[in-house]
């Protein structure tokens, strides 16, 4: 038995059956381009029959697309089967996939037909597209709720016109993985001449299991093509995600023993492509592709990555696309990664004492914010320099006034070098009014180059706010934050402390120099 397994993409059809997902035609070509970039072996454009518009989507397809084989969707009919034909004129390699559900219930209920004629339509359908194109694909739709002895029969009879894959749908995600391992094993075994074809699954996700049960198709069943699609997008729940597949299969060679010809490095730009241009989100934490699928946040953990990255990572980030793993800093970090980061961001502490120091005011300020950006170190190594009694600065009152349709007017009162002053202002609003009631007397001639609120409690209208500015002044670049129960005040804060710390560094620079 072959040990290449073929991925078939059907992000372009069946992932644009997710409602929202629908794609313009340079859109899908663009996102074909990116699957032949990732290697895929099929390129599932469209159903040519289903609208003038996707017509020219398979056609615009199949006459780009030079190393994929391009494919059509088709009922099993020659209308269908024509209009695919005639889209696919085109391509270098192409192939038409014919469907016809052969379940009990779809055939009674949906396409109100006997097994025979499904058996007669199935067979005569295979037969037309073969005498069209070479490379025929017949799918059974919703095979796996489908009769086992009608089922091989079908399959029987397909195979003999001609069909050189045969795919069985698991079409409502109904399947639990070994059991349909068992019933793809169970068809091959059954169906007479099973080696002339090439074995397929195709795996809905409404239960979760759609990765799980085409890996059982190809595992236990012996299926060598598996059907997928970017980012796990499809009808309903979703298909078989490519990115999972691929990874599970080539991370575990040991177990699987096949080989794929993806381009791993190409999945996550193809996963982000799918993503801006469908507009669906990927989930953090969705393996592979997820924001979070390489990153570490707690300490234990990366502590181990930094000491050896096979301790906590199966993969490599670099292998599917990612430009490197992560280590977030937060309040589950612990000591080493935190040095590490000062390491990285170039910042010398000279003793031990200082570093705890440093990194007691990190897990202080990682308490209060879920995230500890590169800044907000930079900006607390920083702050380690300036002691309460070199503050030149500080807050003593602030009051403001403002009312609908007047411009808002600030009193402020601040200490400089412990002299108290008086500064006032209007402004744009009544933040505006309180920064420029300090400068009327500080005059600092820094320009405010970010202003942020977090709310740093629960988000209730009582929570703490903190306030996070930036000044910028002759190259020097400060962070300042603030918090208090109210904004306006949590900005003076801020703006003063980051005045404070311009001014302690125009001190140390006039001392060095
Ligand atoms: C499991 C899957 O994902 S299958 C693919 C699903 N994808 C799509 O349906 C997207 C594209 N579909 C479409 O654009 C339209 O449904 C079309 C053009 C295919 C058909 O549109 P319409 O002719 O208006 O039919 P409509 O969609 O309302 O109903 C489907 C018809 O096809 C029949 N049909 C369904 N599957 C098949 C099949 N595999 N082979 C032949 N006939 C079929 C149904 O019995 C129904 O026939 P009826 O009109 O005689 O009752
Ligand atoms: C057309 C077939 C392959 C399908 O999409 C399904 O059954 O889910």
């Amino acid at each position: 038995m072959s040990d290449k397994l073929i991925i078939f993409d059907t992000t372009l059809r069946d992932g644009e059956q997710s409602p929202g997902a629908s794609m313009t035609k340079d859109e899908k070509l663009r996102i074909a381009r990116q699957l032949e970039r990732l290697k895929v072996d099929v390129i599932e454009a469209g159903f040519a029959a289903s609208s003038n518009g996707d017509f020219d989507c398979v056609q615009a397809i199949a006459n780009t697309i030079k190393d994929s084989t391009v494919c059509s969707l088709a009922r099993a009919n020659d209308r269908d089967i024509s209009r695919a034909a005639e889209a696919l004129k085109g391509a270098n390699r192409a192939r038409i996939h014919t469907f016809i559900a052969t379940s009990p219930l779809h055939m009674e209920k949906k396409l109100r037909m006997t097994p025979d004629q499904v058996f007669e339509q199935a067979k005569q359908s295979v037969r037309f597209a073969r005498n069209l194109v070479d490379d025929i694909e017949f799918s059974p739709e919703d095979g796996y709720r489908s009769d086992m002895d009608f089922l091989c029969r079908v399959l029987e009879a397909v195979i003999k016109e001609g069909a050189t894959t045969l795919n069985i749908p698991d079409t409502v995600g109904y399947a639990i993985p070994e059991l349909y391992g068992n019933f793809i094993r169970t068809l091959r075994e059954r169906v007479p001449n099973s080696d002339k074809a090439i074995w397929s699954v195709h795996c809905h996700n409404d239960l979760g299991m759609a990765v799980a049960n085409s890996l059982a198709g190809v595992k236990i069943g012996g299926a060598r093509q598996v059907e997928c699609t970017i980012n796990g997008l499809g009808e309903r729940a979703g298909n078989c995600s490519l990115e999972e597949v691929v990874m599970a299969v080539r991370t575990r060679r040991d177990y699987f023993n096949l080989d794929v010809g993806v381009d791993t490095t190409q999945i996550v730009p193809a996963s982000r492509m799918v993503s801006q241009t469908t507009g669906f989100v990927v989930q953090p934490n969705k393996a592979v592709v997820g924001a979070n699928a390489f990153a570490h946040a707690s300490g234990i953990h990366q502590d181990g990555v930094l000491k050896a990255r096979d301790t906590y990572e199966i993969m490599r980030a670099e292998d599917v696309g990612w430009s490197a793993n992560k280590i977030v800093l937060g309040k589950l970090s612990g000591r080493n990664a935190f040095k590490q980061r000062l390491q990285d961001l170039g910042i010398e502490m000279e003793s031990e004492s200082e570093i705890n120091t440093a990194f007691a005011a990190f897990k202080e300020l990682a308490d209060r914010k879920s995230e500890i950006f590169d800044e907000d170190i930079l900006a607390l190594c920083s702050d380690e320099s300036v002691t309460a009694e070199k503050e030149q600065y500080g807050l003593v009152s602030l009051s403001q006034r403002s009312e609908t349709g007047e411009r808002p007017h600030a009193r402020v009162v601040f200490t400089v070098a412990g002299k108290e002053f008086l500064g006032e202002s209007d402004g744009n609003g009544p933040v505006d009014a309180s920064l420029k009631a300090i400068e009327t007397h500080v005059k600092s001639g820094a320009e405010l180059v970010l202003y942020s609120v977090n709310a740093i409690t629960s988000g209730s209208t009582e929570s703490q706010g903190e306030v996070t500015v930036r000044l910028q002044h002759s190259g020097r670049v400060v962070n300042g934050v603030g918090a208090d129960p109210d904004i306006v005040v949590a900005s003076a804060k801020a703006y003063l402390s980051a005045l404070n710390k311009l001014h302690s560094k125009a001190d140390r620079v006039a001392a060095q120099g």
